[in-house]
């Protein structure tokens, strides 16, 4: 009798736990725009697919290293790593004077590399600001320095055709306001000073810099943001009002249950995804294909800020960086790859050899990431496919010789391969041979390709003899 009762109580809790999942739970403060974005901002958000992150503060100084120590955990997270009194730390202040600092240079050596946009902390979680705020002393112009270097900053990038983002980190060390959580009223009192100082120094940001074209949220991982959800919903939309097109990530938010970066009921907030820190998604996962994300990368395995010892990790070459903007762009999403200018202003050499690599490539091969994302095609061995809707070509972008010495391609029985050409003489020419109503090999005279090469690919539907139309997710 005691099993009976047992199965019906497990069928009953089956049931209801099923139901739960369908009933939408009431979320007031989640996402409140339609996604994917279609507008102008938005969709040259996607067409750049490329970008640079820099991480600069007073953690650039000490570059991972304090009292003659080595300290290899994230270099702008010493100050905890090496526990570091506050008055220290923030005495750096006083060392920032960055004779080194040519942002027209950093500009030419990211447009060289190939990159649409850059991302540059604003203030990362010590709380160094790199502009005069009017909201804190703790800013560049109580440096050696002094000049607004944001200011140059921008104006250098955005003379050389590089859309601007500015990175803020809500997580604020150096801040007599800051709460891990809201566990009683001084707590709640000092919070709410620190939501308003945030406001204050966001509207600052987007009015002083009009030109910038998003906002990249960090440091919305504590209690006392995450339930600050309202504050959030509401301080997004006064951003976007007072810069309309203005593109923020889903770090920013979390609505009024504290689920982040997707609201309680799995919707995307903000305008893209950016969970994927130095990581990528499986490269058949077709989950991420729904939805506008970005993927940001180190050159080292974890670090952000400058590092003077980068031998403590391993440290990716170009041509592992190269696949990952490619594997970012196959499926719908933006590669931001990371820089960390040294404490007086310089970019170190190892930076200025990736840079300059990457760039040689893109060169070349750019028409396969510019205005591409996925082509909704199986995937393959050989790489990745990306696919430009305007033009309706699709790029196979090869990274691995099949031994069989020829690349296969699966197509729907639909369409039909029309032709497949190379952007550069990687290998002199290529053949192209049906093997079934869907696939085909295309075989090269010769693989000496020495550099990941580009196969264009022309494919036609049948029926109506147009060019590839990527299916609609
Ligand atoms: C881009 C990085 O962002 C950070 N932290 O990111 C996260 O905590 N990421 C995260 C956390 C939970 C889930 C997914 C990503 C910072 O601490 C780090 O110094 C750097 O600025």
């Amino acid at each position: 009798m005691k099993k009976y009762i047992l199965i019906v109580v497990l069928s009953i809790l089956t049931i209801a736990g099923a139901m739960a999942q369908d009933i939408k739970k009431d979320v007031e403060y989640g996402q409140y725009n339609g996604l994917p974005r279609q507008d102008q901002a938005m969709q040259k958000w996607r067409e750049n697919r490329f970008g640079q992150f820099i991480h600069w503060g007073l953690y650039a100084i000490p570059g991972g290293i304090w009292e003659g120590k080595t300290y290899p955990y994230a270099s702008e997270f010493l100050r905890g790593s090496a526990k570091i009194a506050t008055s220290t730390w923030d005495s750096l202040i006083y060392q920032f004077d960055i004779p080194k600092y040519n942002p027209k240079e950093w500009a030419a050596i990211a447009k060289n590399m190939g990159v649409k946009y850059v991302t540059i902390t604003t203030k990362h979680h010590e709380g160094f600001c790199l502009w005069p705020s009017e909201y804190t002393d703790f800013d560049i112009e109580n440096t050696p320095y002094k000049k607004d270097l944001l200011r140059e900053f921008v104006d250098a990038y955005t003379a050389v055709g590089i859309d601007v983002n500015f990175y803020y980190s809500v997580l604020d060390w150096h801040h007599p306001d800051w709460r891990y959580d809201i566990k009683s009223d001084e707590d709640r009192a000092a919070f709410e000073r620190l939501k308003q100082f945030t406001k204050n120094q966001l509207v600052e940001l987007v009015t002083r810099y009009p030109e910038v074209k998003g906002l990249w949220f960090d440091g919305t991982w504590d209690n006392s943001w995450k339930k600050s959800g309202q504050f959030s919903y509401e301080l997004e939309k006064l951003l976007k009002n007072k810069r309309p097109g203005l593109i923020v990530n889903s770090r920013m938010r979390a609505d009024e249950h504290g689920s982040r970066h997707f609201d309680s009921n799995g919707i995307l907030m903000g305008d893209y995804e950016s969970g994927y820190e130095r990581r990528l998604p499986n490269p058949t996962d077709k989950e991420v294909l729904t939805r506008d994300w970005e993927c940001c990368m180190t050159i080292p395995e974890n670090q952000w800020g400058y590092h003077k010892d980068w031998s403590i990790s391993h440290v990716k070459s170009p041509l592992e960086l190269i696949e990952m903007l490619v594997q970012c762009t196959s499926q719908n999403g933006n590669f931001l790859l990371n820089f960390g200018p040294m404490g007086n202003g310089d970019i170190r050499p190892e930076e200025r050899e990736v840079a300059k690599e990457i760039g040689e490539w893109m060169k070349v091969n750019s028409e396969a990431i510019y205005g591409c994302g996925p082509a909704d095609l199986e995937k393959q061995d050989w790489g990745y496919y990306t696919y430009n809707e305007k033009n309706g070509k699709v790029y196979m972008t090869v990274f691995n010789n099949p031994v069989l010495g020829k690349y296969k391609i699966r197509l729907p029985k639909s369409h039909t391969l029309k032709k497949a050409s190379l952007i550069t003489k990687q290998v002199e020419s290529l053949e192209i041979k049906q093997i079934s109503p869907t696939d085909y090999f295309i075989i090269p005279d010769k693989i000496n390709n020495k550099k990941p090469f580009v196969i264009i690919l022309e494919i036609v539907d049948r029926a109506s003899g147009k060019f590839h139309q990527k299916a609609l997710t």
